[in-house]
């Protein structure tokens, strides 16, 4: 057998369509021009990739963006005050601080920091309570990007035994919550999992967020089993010349392509939907601000 890939480019471009239309009709039916500020610090490689990417798509569907780079050096203070402006400022709609943040700034501050109306990334307490309890708000971006792709695949989740491998707040908790909601049975596999081969083994679904190069083995892969790929790591590429890097995910791609029933390829897979995700949160957001329905179609 060899998988499906799943391409999350494309469903990423036509999501984004979609988001290109509703900014259109805000901005004509309110005046109203969704703004997403992005604030970078230091050089994480995973980061990097992420706010080059985001740049371009944001203008391409009419919003107004914002990027803020700050050095490595930067202190709590420093960020915190950028945060405090941000959230009075009326342009802007959601704030995204990327992580992980340099060892002296506590991200945990940073984040209560962050108005919860302009809590594009469901980082703060009362957007990760709204989304456990299932209220309507945004949703976690890389979760989202995946439960789309996964609701593109299946008629019906219910009863399917899903793993996430993975615990961070960012990613593995929330796809968890998303995956219980489509009636999944739902593992969480982290740094202490006694035996991942064998977690893995039972998973129709597999979501592996760790941050390691092709960590997880083909052989793991159930048959038939639908494998969604979150891990942004950048190796290097001898093959490609002298100090090449490339993108690979979590999972070994070519051995779980030869048993999966689908999987997601790094790149083109999760980080365009995340992306696309972003704005749609933002769209989400600069309506609730504003006292307008967000639009149901760019939500879980
Ligand atoms: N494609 C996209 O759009 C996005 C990609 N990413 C990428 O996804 C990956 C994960 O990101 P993030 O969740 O922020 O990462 P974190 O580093 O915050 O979390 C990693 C998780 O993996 C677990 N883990 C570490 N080692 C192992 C192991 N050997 N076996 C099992 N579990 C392990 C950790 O367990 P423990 O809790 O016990 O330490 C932790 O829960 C990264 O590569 C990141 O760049 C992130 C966001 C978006
Ligand atoms: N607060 C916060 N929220 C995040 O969502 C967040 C973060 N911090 N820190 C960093 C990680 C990483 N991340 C990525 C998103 C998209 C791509 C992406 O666009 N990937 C393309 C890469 C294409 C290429 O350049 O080759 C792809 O996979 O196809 C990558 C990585 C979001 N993250
Ligand atoms: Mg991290």
């Amino acid at each position: 057998m060899t998988a499906r890939i799943i391409d999350g480019k494309a469903f990423a471009e036509d999501l984004r369509g979609r988001i290109a239309g509703h900014v259109n009709r805000l901005k004509t039916d309110h005046q109203l021009t969704p703004g997403l500020a992005v604030v970078i610090v230091g050089h994480d490689p995973a980061s990097q990739v992420y706010v080059t990417n985001k740049a371009r798509q944001t203008a391409e569907v009419g919003m107004h963006s914002e990027k803020y780079e700050l050095p490595e050096t930067t202190s709590e203070a420093e960020l915190l005050g950028l945060i405090t402006r941000l959230n009075a400022d009326p342009k802007i709609h959601g704030i995204l601080v990327q992580l992980p943040l340099p060892a002296q700034i506590d991200p945990t501050r940073v984040i209560l920091a962050i108005a919860p109306e302009k809590d594009v990334d469901c980082f703060t307490p009362g957007s990760v309570g709204r989304l456990a309890i299932g209220l309507p708000g945004p949703v976690s971006c890389t979760p989202l990007g995946c439960l789309m792709l996964l609701r593109n695949e299946f008629e019906s989740m219910a009863g399917l035994d899903a793993v996430v491998i993975g615990r961070s707040n960012l990613v593995g908790k929330p796809m968890a919550q998303l995956l219980l909601r489509e009636n999944c049975t739902v593992t969480m596999a982290h740094s202490r999992t006694r035996d991942l081969a064998e977690v893995v083994r039972r998973a129709d679904i597999v979501v592996a967020a760790v941050g390691r190069a092709k960590m997880i083995a083909g052989e793991w892969i159930k048959p038939g089993a639908t494998v969604i790929d979150v891990g942004i790591n950048r190796i290097d590429a001898p093959e490609k010349g002298p100090g090449k890097t490339r993108l690979v995910g979590d999972v070994d791609f070519e051995g779980a392509k030869a048993v999966a029933g689908a999987i997601t390829p790094v790149p083109g897979g999760v980080g365009p939907m995340t992306i696309a995700c972003l704005l749609a949160n933002t769209v989400t957001t600069a309506s609730l601000i504003n006292g307008l329905t967000p639009p149901r179609d760019l939500t879980a």
